[in-house]
């Protein structure tokens, strides 16, 4: 596998990916960018008690996945509580695997032989909605949503009450958002799951630019994902960032400008100012935004939004972080 790309928003180190397959047996060797992974002598891996220092999503998936066809017990302990771990672990039990205790902290799987091919409907993304939800505040709009799993929105619904936006469930799944009457600034606190999610950090920054007051945002997950505050900032946003904090001062409008997303949800944040500010916003670092929505442009397009894409989706093939590919040099 190559070491991840994805959003240059901090590290992304894979070391508890790493040392929860060497528990498991596995030799693990990192070069060159690329992680390889084996069994030394061949064979299956083998059951451990793995203790994550940290919840990671991704080494939950990695681990739970590994021992699905590992030889006996494996538990993970401090897992990931994600929904999507949870669904994760529904779509490998309908192939066969025995996996219990998905979405709390402990998991435990018994290794299976093998695994079958199943149909399986994946749930609904709760960012994606969650990024609509902002689209619908910001703009002071009113927007009906489905299919959605309002228990996977929790902190998400109670923060936009919280900032004055008026939020219906309307049946099991399906939302409804009202057009706040005025917002009002707040605290936010980025944690994993159930916790505020990192991913609407900077959605809900763009939203605070409007409201009543100073907000403080905190990103606790990432080291390095408050970028899009200077580029609010050129929309006329007020935001000051010191370390991992943004200070966030309400303004009565923005304004339209030139803006350059440097990540995905950074970039879904731009478009979301860019849909509330007077005048013409220019975005560029679509790589970034298709990289992680379903042509978010046309979906808002069909909400009313005055949007426009000036650039086709690009043909060349994509590097696995979603940029196009590098310049090769070698030696
Ligand atoms: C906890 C959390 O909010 N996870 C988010 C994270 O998942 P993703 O799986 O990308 O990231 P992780 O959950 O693994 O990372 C959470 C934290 O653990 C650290 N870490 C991770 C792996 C590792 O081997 N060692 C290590 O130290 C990371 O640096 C980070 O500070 O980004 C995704 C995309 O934005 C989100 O959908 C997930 O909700
Ligand atoms: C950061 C994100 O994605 P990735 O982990 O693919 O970089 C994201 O979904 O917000």
């Amino acid at each position: 596998m190559p070491l991840p790309g994805g959003c240059a928003i901090g590290a992304r180190p894979v070391d508890l990916h790493v040392r929860g397959l060497q528990a498991m047996g596995a030799e693990v060797q990192i070069e060159h960018g690329i992680c390889n992974a084996y069994v030394p002598g061949g064979g299956r891996l083998k059951g451990a008690k793995i203790y994550l220092d940290t919840p990671s999503v991704g080494a939950t998936e990695t681990l739970m996945m590994a021992a699905t066809l590992a030889d006996g017990e494996t538990i993970i302990e401090n897992a990931a509580r994600e929904p999507e771990v949870a669904d994760l672990a529904n779509f490998c039990n309908a192939m066969g695997a025995k996996i219990h205790g998905a979405g709390t902290s402990i998991i435990t799987i018994v290794g299976v032989p093998q695994l079958h091919s199943v149909d399986y409907s994946i749930i609904p993304d709760r960012i994606e909605t969650g990024t609509f939800l902002v689209a619908g505040a910001i703009t002071r709009s009113e927007i009906l949503l489905s299919p959605v799993v309002p228990d996977h929105l929790i902190p998400v619904i109670a923060k936009l009450r919280e900032i004055g936006v008026p939020i219906i469930e309307e049946g099991p799944d399906c939302l409804r958002l009202l057009p706040a009457e005025t917002l009002k600034a707040t605290y936010i606190e980025t944690l994993p799951h159930p916790g505020f999610p990192t991913d609407m950090q900077a959605p809900f920054m763009a939203l605070l630019t409007l409201a009543e007051g100073d907000s403080i945002i905190n990103e606790s997950v990432f080291e390095n994902r408050l970028r899009h505050a200077s580029e609010l900032n050129r929309l006329g946003a007020d935001i000051r960032v010191k370390g991992n904090a943004a200070f966030v001062r309400g303004v009565p409008m923005l304004s339209g400008a030139p803006v350059l997303g440097t990540d995905l949800r950074a970039s879904a944040a731009l478009v979301l100012a860019g849909l509330a500010a007077e005048g013409l916003t220019t975005f560029q670092g679509l790589h970034h935004l298709d990289r992680g929505y379903d042509r978010l442009d046309l979906k808002l397009l069909q909400l009313g939004a005055k949007i426009k894409r000036v650039q086709e989706i690009p043909t060349p093939e994509l590097t696995s972080n979603g940029s196009n590919p590098p310049v090769t040099i070698s030696t």
